[in-house]
């Protein structure tokens, strides 16, 4: 008899998930649609589309809900029960889900379409975040220059989000009630399937921080060799807009001139790559033949045909770089406004990642395509940029010259692998503890500015060009915060790529630990049949089963641990302490003397 109830569960849940699948290769399309020409018209119709599917939504909702899955057998079939069990946004009243809809898309146009003026010639008032805004934080060393852009886009993509946000944390909070969570941040963090997520959150950060404040003091002594030391303090936070990227994230940009040994020789390979007439699509060729080198799969002929790979230049479209599944297990692309440069190289790597998951995972139902947990899903690319970036790799495929490694080329090359991996940790971890506290109430509205950078200074040592208040609304001013796109899944990637690559590099053969002939920073994956599969097994699980399984299977760890990173970084950190103390650097930052609360 419950045999016989399973075996129907199965035959039921078998076809709710193809009609699932369709619903959302519809929803994908036009969400496509819109995102890739952005217009009232396309806005209008993938709203109406999503409330349509929204109703068919609930249908399923109400027939899964008829059916006893807790007490089945099967536990796959228990998961896909659990996770068809949950009706998301749907179960909203439809005019609250429009409101909502309508509040994330008007923030996202915001921000896609945001210009600024030129501070060089107050008259050309076009700039777009992407290339040109982009490109004045990579290139410009005039700290007038850079406070002028960074004020006037926190302005306008910033800004003028606020009353669409606050509209959206309330109603999204509404949801996340009706799916009987407490709030948006419980939603978010039911997705990473432990009890103590936050708590996992902070102990990696207490692992990290010593690594980030002796990086912090570093960079903060080169930055005042450069602008003096009436712009960049001894004892104080880093002035944001002077660390090479908007939201200072990540400071690759700064690294030619303060690197620690400057008289060796450049490893930004932007200018190589110019050098070597790179195109995008050469660029998203290297990526696809990385990929193919170690048995997984190559890139299907509608990627290529699908695919927008430059900023078209008749329409505006969301530039933020995507991946896109369309769960037909055929169609798959990735929407980027591609530049040649060494960073958009780490972005194209990145991105196919995602695209590599979701051919690796297309098999499963649909329910199971997605990451193990969101942070997985973000660290294939990046675990591949890994090899990329290192100096083994770059000489394979032309891109740096000469010799061998010795140890001050390795302190570089750590050194710029830390300005992009571990200053993105703090940044990170303050978007999601920022976000948490708005959906949980303790930040109420009126605080959102002030408590948004009381968190950058206590976590990241940053602070405003300028005096803020709370007119402004800085959170918005970062993709993400504007696109209700969650940001801890990038926290968790920077610390799990590294324990994924530690894993590759020993079945590659090209890491054993101890060994300073196989060192950790200057492993190469490529061509590796035995990491190659090693990955994909991992990858055709999907969220298939917990993540802790899915992280077993690769690395024989069941946990997100620092361990990964701290090990490949140890070296850089041994250099920066014996560094900060021959200059006599403080370690960690006094108040900010700016005013924002
Ligand atoms: C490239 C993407 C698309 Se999923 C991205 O948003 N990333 C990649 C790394 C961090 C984060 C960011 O740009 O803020
Ligand atoms: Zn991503």
């Amino acid at each position: 008899e419950l045999e016989a109830l399973e075996q129907e569960g199965r035959d039921y849940i078998q076809l709710l998930d193809k009609a699932a699948g369709l619903r959302k290769n519809r929803a994908s399309l036009a969400e496509w649609e819109y995102t890739a020409n952005i217009t009232k018209e396309n806005e209008d119709k993938w709203i109406q589309i999503r409330l349509d599917i929204s109703k068919q939504d609930k249908v399923a909702w109400e027939e899964t809900k008829m059916y006893k899955w807790q007490g089945f057998q099967d536990n796959t079939l228990k998961r896909m029960f659990k996770k068809y069990s949950e009706l998301g946004v749907a179960a909203l009243p439809d005019d609250k889900y429009q409101q909502l809809m309508r509040s994330v898309s008007g923030m996202e146009a915001n921000y896609a379409t945001s210009k600024i003026c030129s501070y060089k010639d107050n008259t050309k008032c076009d700039l777009a975040l992407e290339p040109d805004i982009t490109e004045i934080f990579a290139k410009s060393l005039d700290p007038e220059e850079l406070k002028h852009t960074w004020v006037e886009w926190h302005k306008t993509a910033g800004a003028k989000a606020r009353a669409n946000f606050t509209q959206y944390v309330q109603l999204y909070n509404e949801a996340a009630k009706l799916n009987d969570y407490k709030d948006v941040a419980d939603w978010w963090q039911a997705d990473y399937e432990v009890p103590n997520f936050e708590e996992q959150l902070a102990k990696l950060w207490d692992d990290v921080k010593p690594l980030y404040q002796q990086l912090h003091a570093y960079v903060r002594k080169r930055l005042r060799d450069m602008y003096g030391d009436h712009v960049v303090s001894a004892r104080g936070p880093i002035p944001a807009h002077l660390l090479g990227n908007m939201w200072a994230q990540t400071w690759n940009n700064i690294e030619s001139f303060t690197r620690p040994y400057p008289d060796k020789k450049e490893v930004d390979i932007t200018q190589a790559m110019k050098d070597q007439k790179y195109t995008p699509l050469k660029m998203f060729q290297m990526s696809d033949e990385f990929f193919r080198s170690l048995n997984l799969t190559a890139m299907p002929q509608k990627f290529w045909q699908n695919s927008i790979i430059e900023k078209p230049t008749d329409r505006d479209i969301v530039c933020h770089a995507s991946a896109w599944d369309f769960y037909d297990g055929e169609d798959f692309r990735i929407k980027m406004c591609t530049v040649v440069t060494g960073e958009h190289l780490r972005t194209v790597h990145h991105e196919m990642g995602h695209v590599q998951y979701y051919l690796q995972y297309k098999k499963q139902p649909s329910v199971f395509r997605e990451g193990a947990n969101p942070g997985f899903h973000e660290a294939v690319g990046d675990t591949i940029a890994l090899s990329v970036s290192s100096p083994k790799h770059l000489r394979r495929v032309g891109l740096i010259s000469g010799d061998a490694e010795d140890e001050q080329t390795e302190i570089n090359q750590l050194y710029k692998m830390g300005i992009d991996k571990i200053v993105f940790l703090p940044f990170a971890y303050t978007l999601d503890l920022f976000r948490y506290g708005v959906f949980r109430g303790t930040t109420p509205p009126e605080d959102y500015n002030c408590h948004y950078w009381r968190l950058r200074e206590a976590l990241q040592g940053v602070e405003p060009p300028v005096n803020r208040t709370e007119d402004d609304f800085d959170a918005a001013a970062k993709y993400h915060v504007s696109a209700n796109v969650e940001y801890a899944r990038y926290y968790v990637s920077f610390i799990i790529q590294f324990q994924f690559h530690r894993a590759l590099c020993s079945l590659a053969g090209e890491y054993v630990q101890e060994d300073i002939t196989r060192k950790l920073v200057d492993c190469d994956i490529y061509q590796s049949v035995a990491a190659g599969n090693a990955l994909g097994n991992m990858l055709k699980m999907g969220s298939s089963k917990p993540w802790p399984d899915a992280m077993e299977a690769l690395t024989g760890q069941r946990a997100m641990k620092a361990d990964g990173l701290l090990e490949y970084f140890r070296p850089l950190y041994d250099w920066l302490v014996a560094e900060n103390q021959r200059t006599g650097e403080h370690i960690g930052w006094e108040p900010s003397k700016i005013h924002y609360c």
